[in-house]
């Protein structure tokens, strides 16, 4: 069985976080593993505190899971301050794992901050290169390229430009864009578009932390990088198709093993469907 760790923050209400990645994991058939950076009191509506792991304790973890276990991918997500993102670059200098996807997280969907703004030139310099695919929505690339986006030429510009901060593919997010939902990645050398209706829906709590695990499940599982992102936008879409009516603000995705074992072909009949 193929291995995936997620090293991210922890969401209490289950929608986002470590909680969505190992739900992620679990519906693409990998073995899921964590290592908790922060702990986050959430839910759908806002963020009622952050408190960090120590750096310390983030690179036992760390060490626990690689002195022990052979790791497929790495999904990282929220790393809130310089101190967590230090720690882990560090570790990820120590044991170069394969197929390390990257989400910067920096604001909840309900608009609160999940990293310190003033750690931004540091998740530049300290861990996007380490990046085999950096996953940042129009807000963060924003922030990252530090130019403004506001059509699909601005999303390609704002890739091209963080791809030169040293990853290896960049995956611009369009789901704070205005119509359909396209992705844009970014090669080095291609761009690779995709695209799906936008579903109209509150209930995108968590959609990043979703997409960015599907897709390290579909690189552990030996898929090219074009191809891991086209089947996990295929998951994802369907995920928020079926995205779960939980909680008073923005509600979770839905996953499943059947359904992505079996395309999307859902079964009507689910009788907690949306
Ligand atoms: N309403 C929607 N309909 C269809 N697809 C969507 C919708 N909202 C987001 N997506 C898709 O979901 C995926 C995640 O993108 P999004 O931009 O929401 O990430 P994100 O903002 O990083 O998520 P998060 O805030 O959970 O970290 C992308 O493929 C995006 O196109
Ligand atoms: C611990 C944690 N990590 C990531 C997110 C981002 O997800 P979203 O923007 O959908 O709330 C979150 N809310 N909580």
């Amino acid at each position: 069985m193929k291995k995936v760790l997620s090293i991210a923050g922890s969401d209490c209400s289950g929608g986002a976080g470590i909680q969505a990645d190992l739900k992620t994991f679990s519906a693409h058939g990998v073995f899921g593993m964590s290592v908790i950076v922060s702990v986050v009191a959430e839910n759908t509506s806002r963020v009622i505190a952050i408190q960090d792991i120590t750096p310390d304790m983030i690179e036992k973890q760390i060490d626990a899971v690689f002195e022990d276990i052979e790791v497929d991918a790495v999904k990282i997500g929220m790393l809130s301050t310089e101190p967590c993102m230090k720690a882990v670059a560090k570790k990820l200098e120590q044991y170069k794992p394969n197929n390390v996807v990257i989400d910067p997280v920096m604001y909840a969907k309900n608009g609160c901050p999940l990293m310190d703004p003033n750690s931004i030139d540091a998740l530049i310099q300290v861990i996007l290169p380490y990046a085999d695919l950096l996953t940042p929505n129009i807000p963060e690339a924003e922030k990252i390229s530090n130019i403004e986006i506001i059509n699909t030429e601005d999303m390609k510009t704002a890739a091209k430009l963080i791809y030169d901060m040293g990853c290896k593919n960049v995956l611009v997010k369009g789901g704070h864009a205005i119509g359909d939902a396209l992705d844009i990645l970014y090669s080095g050398k291609e761009f690779y578009y995709f695209e799906s209706q936008r579903i109209d829906t509150q209930n995108t709590h968590g959609t990043g932390c979703t997409f960015s695990s599907a897709i390290a499940s579909n690189l552990a599982l030996g898929m090219t990088m074009p191809a891991a992102v086209d089947q996990a936008k295929e998951y994802i879409t369907t995920a928020i198709k079926h995205s779960l009516n939980i909680g008073k603000g923005n509600g979770p995705t839905h996953h499943f093993y059947d359904l992505y074992k079996n395309g999307l072909h859902i079964k009507k009949s689910e009788g907690d469907l949306c």
